[in-house]
């Protein structure tokens, strides 16, 4: 059974980077993820496709903490190069726990503990999120073939396990600064994140 209630009508939302089609999709739990997408997905070839998951902090404020503001603008950007492509927007704040949960782990890694510390003090997951729903929106976009953006394995994994073909992996390392650079560490140390330090 799937997770989407409902998808929406398709919208143009021109950016900086060119001019999107844009889609949301409700799941059960009300949750609206967005489909920022270019181009013809529908032909059976391989999408260029980024899953990025929600930081208010950083897409939104500029937070130098982690490095999500700028994979955001450069899967954004990739994507507008090619002409096509889809980003998926998925409301995942947190890695699952949340905007008030992940200001609590923020507290406590300013206190010492790490990323993956401060996720099990506060008694989650280090990782809550699951990829099911991404495999049911690229389903429904019309494609179920990929080239994934991202460092993070468990990604491709899982949407393998939901069907997915994942062709390729492009690498994703960008905005790496003194104030992200424990947390890049730890994310490639304790979450087998594949970073090679290209910034
Ligand atoms: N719980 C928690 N979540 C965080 C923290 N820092 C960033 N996040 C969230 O982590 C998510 C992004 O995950 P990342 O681990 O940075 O990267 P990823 O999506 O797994 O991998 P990439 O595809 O390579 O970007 C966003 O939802 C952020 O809000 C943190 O210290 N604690
Ligand atoms: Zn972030």
């Amino acid at each position: 059974m799937s997770d989407i209630l409902q998808q929406g009508p398709i919208a143009k939302l021109p950016t900086k980077h060119g001019v999107f089609d844009i889609t949301i999709f409700r799941d059960k739990n009300l949750l609206d993820h967005a489909v920022l997408s270019m181009g013809d997905l529908k032909d059976g070839e391989p999408v260029l496709c980024r899953i990025h998951s929600e930081c208010l902090t950083g897409d939104a404020l500029g937070s130098l903490r982690c490095d999500c503001g700028f994979q955001l603008d450069a899967a954004l950007a990739k994507i507008a190069k090619v002409g096509r492509g889809a980003l998926l927007y998925m409301r995942q704040e947190g890695r699952g726990i949340g905007l008030f949960n992940k200001i609590r782990a923020y507290r406590l890694q300013d206190e010492g503990l790490d990323t993956v510390e401060a996720n099990l003090r506060l008694g989650f997951p280090s990782d809550g999120r699951h990829y099911d729903i991404c495999a049911d929106i690229m389903r429904q976009c019309g494609f179920t073939k990929v080239i994934l953006m991202t460092n993070n394995p468990a990604k491709i994994d899982d949407l393998k396990r939901h069907g997915i073909e994942v062709i390729a992996r492009e690498a994703l390392e960008y905005g790496r600064n003194p104030y992200n650079e424990n947390y890049l560490n730890t994310k490639e140390s304790k979450m087998g994140h594949l970073l090679h330090h290209q910034d």
